[in-house]
């Protein structure tokens, strides 16, 4: 087929089209965030370099509107508007949550949540109305999924989000008569999509704090969880570089940034999370290409793409790999694979093991040896892998 030459205007306006689609769109006249933004500065929040917008590839997330210094703070709320197992406590919730305590104590997950709907229920009249309108309507997380979106998961990610699921369903029939004895504003409100609506506005956006260790709520699990209005806009990036938490001296939420930022760049912290799969199952998204990523390679797998030997010859070598403890981190990243299943492959492959077997250990072992007790000997380590196969090679034909 005779390919068409297109001129230069045709280019450029290409180039354009691609540069315009490739940058973030800010939400400087979105309602909700302009509401946000003034409930922020109506409760001493001072204000930061930073303003919600849509990234391609990663959603809201907020942009940096000038430059920004690697050690500077770019946010700290205030105390007084962060939602915290003390904001539930010192509410109306938390007096019913107190006289309830005598019959059952609930976690802080499921009061955070519970504070949410109510909050929400009151619309305009709620003091944190304009927070709760600024947050998603609907999650990505496995607890939405459909049981055909389910049935396309690995089946241990299956396993993992099923009891996710089945968590949400528990956290909501425990709460059921606590809702319809106590709560009567909420009880017709209280389905199950609300429930799970508010349980995923926490589990997606909570930050640590320092446990709360009230007597009125189950120990199950930590009351460390936090809401924090507009930090909690801030997408992940495994390679993020930022400090965040709760700093007694100024009583506010911070975040200090450990790189710099350019202006119109998308400002990110790292959510502690790393790979894909917890990435999917927690906060319902993956990062392409996602360097912290890895599948683990069995033994056998390795085994497989090796011709067939003896079992005595698969005993040997098994033997000889578990003795000199490169079984760990046998893993493939987008890096390629680690040096472990390199050694791996190489013993593996390696023709008559057993006749040299102590030379063999001892080679295995010196090399680790070098590995552990210094980084810079790691790329010894790496050089020395390309002598390896001939080392091996003489050694089996000594
Ligand atoms: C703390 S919120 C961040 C703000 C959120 N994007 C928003 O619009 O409200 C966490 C959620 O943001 C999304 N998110 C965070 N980092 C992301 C990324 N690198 N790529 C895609 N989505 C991301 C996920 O939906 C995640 O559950």
């Amino acid at each position: 087929m005779a390919s068409k030459k297109r001129g230069r205007t045709w280019r450029k306006r290409k180039k354009r089209t691609r540069e315009r689609d490739s940058r973030p769109v800010c939400q400087g006249k979105d309602k909700e965030l302009i509401n946000l933004q003034q409930f922020m500065k109506a409760n001493d929040f001072t204000g930061c370099p930073l303003k919600p917008a849509i990234f391609p590839g990663t959603g809201r997330g907020v942009m940096a509107v000038r430059s920004i210094k690697a050690g500077e703070v770019i946010i700290a709320v205030p105390r007084k508007i962060l939602i915290s197992c003390r904001t539930v406590l010192s509410s109306r919730l938390g007096i019913e949550l107190k006289k309830w305590s005598i019959t059952s104590r609930f976690t802080c997950a499921q009061v955070l949540s519970l504070f949410l709907l109510l909050e929400k229920n009151k619309g305009a009249a709620s003091f944190w109305h304009p927070y709760i309108r600024s947050l998603p309507n609907t999650f990505t997380t496995p607890v939405y999924f459909t049981e055909t979106e389910l049935n396309a998961l690995s089946p241990s990610l299956q396993d993992k989000a099923r009891d996710l699921k089945k968590e949400l369903l528990h956290a909501y029939n425990d709460l059921e008569p606590f809702v319809a004895s106590s709560l009567p504003e909420l009880d017709s409100k209280f389905t199950f999509d609300a429930f799970r609506w508010a349980w995923s506005v926490l589990k997606t956006r909570t930050l640590y704090q320092e446990d709360c260790k009230s007597p009125y709520l189950s120990k199950k699990e930590p009351q460390t969880s936090t809401l924090v209005p507009m930090l909690d806009l801030i997408n992940h990036s495994p390679s993020a570089k930022a400090r965040f938490g709760y700093n007694v001296n100024t009583s506010c939420y911070e975040v200090r940034v450990l790189e710099p930022y350019r202006k119109y760049d998308q400002v990110f912290i790292s959510y502690g999370f790393e790979e894909n799969t917890e990435l999917m199952l927690k906060f319902g998204f993956y990062v392409p290409r996602n360097p912290k990523d890895f599948i683990k390679i069995n033994l056998s797998e390795l085994f497989e793409c090796l011709p067939q030997i003896s079992d005595d010859e698969r005993k040997n070598k098994v033997d000889l790999l578990f003795d000199s403890g490169l079984l760990s981190n046998q893993t493939c990243t987008w890096n390629g694979i680690s040096w472990q299943v390199m050694s791996v492959l190489q013993v593996l492959a390696s023709n008559d093991i057993d006749k040299n077997r102590s030379l063999f250990q001892n080679l295995l072992k010196q090399v680790i040896y070098i590995v552990s007790s210094d980084m810079i000997m790691i790329t010894l380590w790496r050089f020395s892998l390309f002598l390896l196969p001939i080392i091996a090679y003489k050694l089996t034909n000594v």
